[in-house]
C-alpha cells in the first residue's frame, strides 16, 4: 500500500478515513485523467516511491526554517544527488518525469535547473538553428553548462521595444558587441542568473550600421566554465530576497563592449551574414517563442498550484472541528459549512478545468512549433491572443483559490507549517512574469477588436473556430438542459462585452481622438472582453475534455464538479448577462449552484487525493496524507530554531535589562 493511493492506513484521522470511505470513484483512475494517462500517473506514483528510499534527498530542515543563504544552498545540494540518482530515479528523456521530481523534491523554493529546463533549452531548440544546436544543446541537456533567459531590464519588461541592451555588429572582426548603456539597462530578474548560469540567451537590440532591428536572442557566456567566475566585461549578481522563490537566485546583469562570434546570434530565423546583410525571419514576433511556450503551459502548471494549496484546505477542512450543526454533543468538520464549500468546491472545479484547458493548450503549442519548422507562421497571432489571456485569467483566478484556501484554514492557515503563503507566493509570481497580465490581456483586446472589425467589414467567414461566436445572434437559453446552456449564456456576455468595448473604442476615435488615447480610455472595458472570452475557452475546454471520459464513475463525478463551475461561473458574471437571464432564472441558477454543493460534499477529500501530491511535496503540517495535524503541528513549532534554547540571547541583552531597569 503506497501512501499515495486512496488505501486507508492504520492510524490515519477517522475524519479523513470517513471522507475517503464516501468517496464514489477510484482515486487513481482520476490521477490517469488529471495526468493525461494511466501509464504517466503510475510513473509519478513509481517515482514518488523511488525518491522516498534515498534519503539525502529529503529536505535537511524544514524549508521555512531555512534563511536565503540555506534555501539556495539547499536547492544546489539536493540537485546533486538528484544527478547522482537519475537513473534510478525518471527516465532522463522525459521532460515531464524530470519535472515532477524537481517539483517534489525541490518544494517551490526554486533552483539552479528551474529556468535552464522551462526557457533556456526551450529557446535553443525554437531559436537555434540545427548548427548551432549540435553546438549547445546536447550540452545544455547534458547539464554540462547551466543556461538561463535574460530579457527583461531594470527599466523596461512589458515594453520590448523600449529595451536597451545593444548588441552591434561589427563587419571588421564578425562579432556582435554587448552593450548596457545605463543602469535601466541593466538585466534584472532572470532566474538562475544571479549565481547559477555560467551562459544566458540574452535579448538585445540589433543594431547593423546604426540601424536598429529589434529584439534579437544572442547566445552569451557569462561565467569561465572552470571557476565559474564572471568573464571580463561582465558584471553579474542576484537581485535579492522576493515574495517567494527564495532558493532561486532572480539575477542582474550588465555588458562592457562584450564580445560575442557572429555565430552566436540564434539564427534559426533571422540572419546577420559576414558583410552586414540581415536576413528578415518569416514572421516578426518569431523571436519571441520561448514566452508562447511557457505561456502555453501555464494553465497546467497553475492549476497544480491552485491543486496544491487546495489539498491542503479541504484535508485540513475535513479533521478542523468547530462549531455545531444540529448535532449539538459533537462539533462539526468546517466542510460542513456551506460557507466552506462555497469558498472552496468552485476552486477544486477551477483546478480541474485549468489542467484540462492546458492540455488542450499544450497541444496547440506542440503544433505551432512543428508549423512553424515548417514555415507556416499563420497560427501565431490566434495562439499568442490565446495564451496571453489565458495566462493572465488562470493566474489572478489561482491566486485568489489560494488566499480563500489559506482563509479557509484559519489561523492555522497563516502559519508557515501550511505552507500556503509559500504557493501563493509563487503563484501570484505568475500574474507578472512572461508578460504582466493586464498588458497581456490588451493583447488579446486587440484580437478581439480586430475580430469585430472582420464582422463590420462583412468577413465573418473568415473569423477562427475560438471567436466565430462574436458573429453570432443570441439564442433562448433553457437552463435544464446542463452545461452547453451555460456556454451559450458566456457566449452572450463575451460576444456582448467585447462589442460594446469595441465600439467605445471606435466611437472615441471616430470623435477625432487619437488611436492611442481612445485605446487607453476604451482599456478597462477591453481588458473585460479579454476576461469573459478566456473564462468561456476555460469552459468549453472543460466540458469537452469531460464528455471524452470513458470511466463512467469518474465521468459522473466530474460532471458533478462541471456542475459547480458552469453555475459558479454564471453567477459569478452576473452582470454581464442582466439582459439575457431574468431574475428567476438567476435564482434557479443560484439553487443549482448550492445543490451542486452538496453532491460534490463526499467526494470531496477523493477530488483532492486525486491529485496525489505526495506528503513530501506538499510540504504542510495542515495537509498531511494521515490527517494527523495537531500532534504534528505541535512536533513542527518545536523545531524552530527559536526553540533551542528557553532563554534568547536577545531577551538577556536587551529585554532582560529593560526590565530590570523597570523594577527601580
Ligand atoms: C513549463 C512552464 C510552467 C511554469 C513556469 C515556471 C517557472 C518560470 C518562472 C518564471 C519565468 C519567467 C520568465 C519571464 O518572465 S521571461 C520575460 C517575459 N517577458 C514578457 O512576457 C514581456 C511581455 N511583453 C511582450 O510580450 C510584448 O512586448 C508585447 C506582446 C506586450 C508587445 O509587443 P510589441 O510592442 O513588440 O508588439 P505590439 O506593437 O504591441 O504588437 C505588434 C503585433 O505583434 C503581435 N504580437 C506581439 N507578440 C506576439 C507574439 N508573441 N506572437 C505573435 N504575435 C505577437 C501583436 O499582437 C500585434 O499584432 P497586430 O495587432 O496584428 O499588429
Ligand atoms: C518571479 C519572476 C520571475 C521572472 N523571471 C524572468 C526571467 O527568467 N527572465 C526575464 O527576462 N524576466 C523575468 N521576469 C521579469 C518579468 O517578465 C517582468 O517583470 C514582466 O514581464 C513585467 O514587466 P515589468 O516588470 O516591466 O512591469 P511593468 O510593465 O513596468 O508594469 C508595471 C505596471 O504598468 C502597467 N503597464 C505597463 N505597460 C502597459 C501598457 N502598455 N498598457 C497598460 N498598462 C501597462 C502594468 O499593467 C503594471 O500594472 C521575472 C519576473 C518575476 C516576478
Amino acid at each position: 500500500m503506497t501512501a499515495l493511493n486512496k488505501s486507508i492506513e492504520p492510524g490515519d484521522s477517522p475524519d479523513l478515513t470517513e471522507e475517503r470511505a464516501s468517496g464514489t470513484f477510484d482515486t487513481n483512475a482520476m490521477a490517469a485523467v488529471i495526468y493525461g494517462s494511466d501509464k504517466f500517473a503510475q510513473r509519478r506514483r513509481e517515482i514518488s516511491e523511488a525518491i522516498s528510499k534515498i534519503p539525502e534527498l529529503a529536505d535537511s530542515a524544514p524549508l521555512p526554517f531555512l534563511d536565503r543563504f540555506g534555501k539556495v544552498t539547499e536547492g544546489s545540494r539536493k540537485l546533486s544527488v538528484i544527478l547522482e540518482n537519475i537513473d534510478k530515479l525518471i527516465d532522463p528523456s522525459s521532460y515531464e518525469e524530470g519535472l515532477h521530481l524537481y517539483t517534489e523534491v525541490m518544494g517551490m523554493e526554486g533552483h539552479p535547473l528551474a529556468l535552464h529546463e522551462v526557457m533556456f533549452i526551450p529557446a535553443l531548440i525554437a531559436q537555434a538553428s540545427d548548427e548551432q544546436q549540435v553546438k549547445w544543446l546536447g550540452r545544455a541537456r547534458r547539464r554540462e553548462i547551466i543556461g538561463c533567459y535574460a530579457q527583461t531590464e531594470m527599466g523596461h519588461g512589458s515594453n520590448l521595444r523600449a529595451l536597451e541592451t545593444t548588441a552591434t555588429y561589427s563587419p571588421e572582426t564578425q562579432e556582435f558587441i554587448l552593450h548596457s548603456p545605463t543602469i535601466t539597462s541593466l538585466k534584472w530578474w532572470p532566474g538562475a542568473l544571479g549565481k547559477s548560469a555560467n551562459w544566458a540567451v540574452v535579448v538585445a537590440n540589433l543594431i547593423i550600421r546604426d540601424k536598429n532591428y529589434g529584439p534579437h536572442p544572442f547566445m552569451v557566456q557569462l561565467r569561465d566554465e572552470d571557476s565559474h567566475e564572471p568573464l571580463p566585461g561582465i558584471t553579474v549578481g542576484d537581485i535579492g530576497p522576493k515574495m517567494a522563490f527564495n532558493g532561486g537566485d532572480n539575477g542582474f546583469l550588465g555588458f562592457r563592449n562584450y564580445r560575442i562570434p557572429r555565430e552566436y546570434l540564434l539564427n534559426r530565423h533571422a540572419k546577420v551574414e559576414a558583410d552586414g546583410r540581415y536576413v528578415k525571419p518569416p514572421h516578426a514576433k518569431i523571436n519571441h517563442s520561448a514566452m508562447i511556450r511557457v505561456r502555453s503551459h501555464m494553465a497546467t502548471g497553475q492549476g497544480a498550484l491552485l491543486a496544491h494549496a487546495l489539498v491542503i484546505a479541504v484535508r485540513y477542512s475535513a479533521v478542523r472541528r468547530q462549531g455545531y450543526l444540529e448535532d449539538k454533543s459533537r462539533e462539526v468538520k468546517v466542510l460542513d459549512y456551506q460557507t466552506q464549500q462555497h469558498r472552496l468546491f468552485p476552486s477544486i472545479a477551477r483546478a480541474y478545468a485549468f489542467i484540462f484547458c492546458g492540455f488542450e493548450t499544450i497541444r496547440l503549442y506542440d503544433q505551432l512549433l512543428i508549423d512553424v519548422q515548417n514555415g507556416n507562421t499563420s497560427g501565431m497571432a490566434d495562439l499568442h491572443a490565446l495564451t496571453s489571456g489565458l495566462k493572465s485569467v488562470v493566474t489572478y483566478q489561482t491566486g485568489e483559490g489560494i488566499e480563500q484556501a489559506r482563509m479557509a484554514c484559519g489561523g492555522h492557515g497563516y502559519s508557515m507549517a501550511s505552507y500556503i503563503s509559500e504557493i501563493y507566493g509563487v503563484a501570484i509570481g505568475g500574474c507578472t512574469y512572461e508578460g504582466e497580465n493586464m498588458v497581456m490581456l490588451l493583447q488579446l483586446g486587440r484580437y478581439l477588436v480586430k475580430s469585430i472589425e472582420m464582422i463590420q467589414n462583412g468577413k465573418s467567414r473568415e473569423l477562427g473556430p475560438m471567436v466565430a461566436y462574436l458573429a453570432e445572434n443570441e439564442s433562448e437559453i433553457d437552463l435544464n438542459l446542463g452545461p452547453n446552456e451555460y456556454l451559450k449564456v458566456f457566449e452572450y456576455a463575451a460576444r456582448n462585452q467585447t462589442w460594446r468595448a469595441t465600439e467605445k473604442f471606435q466611437k472615441l476615435r471616430n470623435s477625432g481622438m487619437s488611436n492611442e488615447k481612445a485605446w487607453n480610455q476604451a482599456s478597462v472595458e477591453l481588458t473585460r472582453a479579454s476576461r469573459l472570452h478566456t473564462r468561456l475557452y476555460i469552459m468549453s475546454t472543460f466540458i469537452n475534455h469531460v464528455g471524452s471520459i470513458v470511466d463512467q464513475k469518474v465521468k459522473g463525478v466530474l460532471i458533478d464538479l462541471l456542475n459547480v463551475h458552469v453555475t459558479y461561473e454564471v453567477m459569478d458574471i452576473g452582470i454581464y448577462v442582466q439582459g439575457l437571464l431574468s431574475s428567476n432564472q438567476m435564482d434557479l441558477i443560484r439553487n443549482q449552484l448550492y445543490v451542486s454543493l452538496e453532491t460534490i460534499r463526499p467526494n470531496a477529500v477523493s477530488l483532492v487525493d486525486s491529485f496525489q501530491i505526495s506528503d513530501m511535496q506538499l510540504r504542510s503540517v495542515l495537509g498531511r496524507r494521515d490527517g494527523n495535524v495537531y500532534e504534528n503541528l505541535f512536533k513542527w513549532a518545536k523545531s524552530s530554531p527559536l526553540n533551542k534554547t528557553d532563554v534568547l540571547p536577545s531577551v538577556t541583552q536587551y529585554l532582560k535589562p529593560m526590565m530590570e531597569k523597570s523594577k527601580l
